[in-house]
């Protein structure tokens, strides 16, 4: 099996955390007389759900899991995996979340679901990709050209625009489309009411076949990729931090050129809390950019910062009112991004040049301690806890 089937097949079981009050609250039938799938409709439907062209997303597979195993085996009747087994923890409360849902019913809802997930998958895209630039994967990420800027936005504002690894991916692409393209300035902002809330720590949640050392590995790679490209961007690159910033959506900021903020947003690096390590080469620009106490105060212990005490520290570069934010913001990259493109480009560059080999060798650093953090019981502690937070919600 290739490509989405085989990674179906294969991650199907490994699930994923969703609330469990959440499964009933999705329309399913719940029992009554019309209940007239057989066996052999909802065996084809486990057939058509492999022929999927498009994955559905960790949600929904949680949902075809619980219900196939209602359907299958009846009411969850097996132990309770531990508290650190979040994986397993996951799929057990989808399926016991399902309570006495009859057999019938659960094979009636999943037949019903692939059915709706077939004909989505079938439906032609609605939008057609620019013939210059290949469109995101996911429409998490919005990439836009215009009066002279690319405008690289976060749009996932149900989910603070925390990153999916396919987020990592897409902004690649987009940052390595934008340094060949033809707006003077690239910009990288959020949809909604948060700038970022960072990693999605529910990346860590879908291990692959080679277990959590090839997730730490893989993630370790991304990261050290992703990082390389704010660090070796040759345009000017600003931040539109239009609310607040976690994690490595913040640490970039020290590879920007120019960081807007409304006075809405907060600075915010909880990577203690999470058993995690400074990336995105703060544990060297920030020392540099704020002076290594302030740094710390951040870094090691998480310290929230306001886009006041950000700017007075040089991490931003001017703070807006929010109710203005957007229009003075955007006014005045529009002039910029006239001035001449090649000056911009060579002045950044003898800005940033002599620092490029230092920050690679930062940024591999910090990926490689990151790669055994994300193994340690400290990291798994904290991200279980995050999760099961979400669960008891
Ligand atoms: C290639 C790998 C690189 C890895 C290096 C990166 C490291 C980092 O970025 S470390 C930082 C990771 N981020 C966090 O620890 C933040 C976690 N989130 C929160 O603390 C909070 O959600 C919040 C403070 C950002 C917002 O709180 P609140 O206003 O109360 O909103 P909710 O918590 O209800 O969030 C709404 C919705 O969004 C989900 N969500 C938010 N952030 C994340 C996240 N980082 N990962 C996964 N999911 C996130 C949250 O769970 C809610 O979802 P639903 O419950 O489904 O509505």
């Amino acid at each position: 099996m290739a490509g989405f089937a085989g990674r179906l097949a294969r991650c199907w079981y490994s699930g994923f955390l969703r609330s469990p009050l959440q499964v009933p609250a999705l329309g399913l039938h719940v029992g009554g007389p019309a209940m007239q799938t057989s066996q052999k409709d909802f065996n084809n439907a486990v057939s058509q759900l492999k022929l999927l062209k498009e994955d559905p997303g960790n949600e929904v597979k949680l949902k075809l899991y619980a219900l196939y195993k209602q359907a299958t085996e009846g009411p969850c009747n097996v132990p309770k995996p531990g508290m650190l087994d979040f994986i397993n923890k996951t799929k057990w409360d989808a399926w016991n979340a399902l309570g006495s849902l009859s057999k019938e019913a659960a094979r009636q809802n999943y037949v019903d679901l692939v059915s709706k997930l077939s004909a989505s998958s079938e439906s032609p895209s609605p939008e057609a990709p620019a013939a210059d630039r290949k469109q995101p994967e996911s429409d998490s990420l919005v990439v836009t050209s215009g009066d002279g800027i690319t405008t690289i936005r976060l749009n996932r504002p149900t989910k603070k625009n925390a990153l999916t690894t396919q987020m990592y991916h897409d902004i690649i692409a987009a940052l390595q489309a934008a340094s060949k393209d033809e707006s003077p300035i690239t910009v990288l902002t959020g949809s909604g009411d948060y700038f970022c809330s960072g990693n999605d720590l529910t990346n860590f949640t879908s291990l692959p076949a080679g277990g959590p050392e090839e997730m730490a590995r893989s993630s370790a790679v991304l990261l050290r990729d992703f990082v390389n490209c704010f660090i070796d961007f040759p345009k000017p690159l600003v931040a539109v931090v239009n609310g607040p910033a976690v994690g490595i959506s913040v640490t970039i900021l020290g590879l920007f050129d120019v960081v807007y903020a409304t006075d809405r947003a907060t600075f915010h690096t909880p990577f203690s809390h999470l058993g995690q390590s400074p990336e995105g080469c703060s544990s060297y620009t920030f020392p540099k950019i704020m002076g290594s106490s302030k740094a710390a105060e951040m870094l090691l212990f998480g310290k929230k910062l306001t886009a006041q005490e950000a700017c007075a520290q040089g991490l931003v570069t001017e703070v807006f009112p929010d109710s203005t934010f957007q229009k003075e913001v955007w006014a005045r990259l529009k002039a910029y991004s006239k001035l001449p493109p090649n000056a911009m480009r060579i002045s950044k560059q003898i800005i940033r040049d002599r620092e490029k080999e230092k920050l690679h060798a930062v940024n591999a650093e910090e990926s490689n301690v990151l790669r055994e953090r994300w193994l340690s019981d400290e990291c798994m502690n904290a991200i279980a806890s995050f999760l099961s937070r979400k669960s008891k919600l």
